[in-house]
């Protein structure tokens, strides 16, 4: 059985802010580095073998870091990467105006097609994050991944393997470097296939690292 592990990055600039990243990026704040550390530490007792982190800045701090604890070195596939969302990006949540909220309310509220302009939408996303999962059946035998990417993107992940839709994400609380895991199986009684063993534990996280703004 393949066990993967998905953590999505440490907290950020943008998301103490409250601004909208998706593809753009921002650093790691103080917290956000010290949350990657203790997600590091957490790791380090699951006998991780490989980091794979979107290529966006933000994965790849969290993932040096996780990979350092863990002794192992960091691959990048950008296929990991958040939703591009387009004309929103760089935005602060609360400064949108009614259209603007409208073109966020499609995408987050049932639309597989829907996106932001110049954005990305949910089916897409969907797809290439599940292209990414496969992409760890094909590691050697006895390998435990460890995949670093981002909120909306890995809930996306979680919620279509339950077989919810891709936009069941937004029920779906997945803080900095929270943990989740799924496994692929061949099962009698469990489906066969990927089947989600947990998701958005953040029992590795001290006070400080888990005090954060409602997202
Ligand atoms: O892009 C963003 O603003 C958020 C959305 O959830 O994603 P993340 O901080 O996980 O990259």
């Amino acid at each position: 059985m393949l066990q993967v592990y998905l953590v999505r990055h440490g907290e950020t600039q943008w998301n103490a802010e409250r601004r909208i990243q998706g593809q753009s990026d921002s650093p790691l704040t103080a917290k956000g580095e010290q949350q990657a550390w203790q997600v590091g530490e957490r790791a380090k007792t699951l006998g991780i073998t490989h980091v794979i982190a979107s290529d966006l800045g933000r994965t790849r701090r969290t993932a040096e870091i996780i990979a350092q604890a863990c002794g192992c070195d960091v691959t990048v596939d950008a296929r990991l990467r958040e939703l591009d969302m387009g004309v929103l990006e760089k935005r602060h949540i609360d400064s949108l105006t009614e259209a603007e909220e409208a073109w966020r309310q499609t995408l987050v509220n049932g639309t597989e097609e829907g996106r932001i302009p110049d954005g990305e939408s949910m089916l897409e996303l969907s797809e290439r994050m599940h292209a990414a999962l496969a992409a760890c059946l094909a590691l050697p035998q006895g390998s435990r991944p460890l995949l670093v990417s981002h909120g909306m993107a890995l809930g996306c992940l979680v919620s279509t393997i339950l077989g919810l839709p891709a936009w069941a994400e937004r029920r779906l609380r997945l803080r900095n470097c929270s943990l989740s895991r799924i496994d692929y199986q061949q099962s009698p009684w469990l489906a066969s296939g990927w089947i989600v063993e947990m998701a958005g534990d953040i029992s590795h996280l001290d006070a400080p690292a888990l005090d954060e703004l409602q997202r």
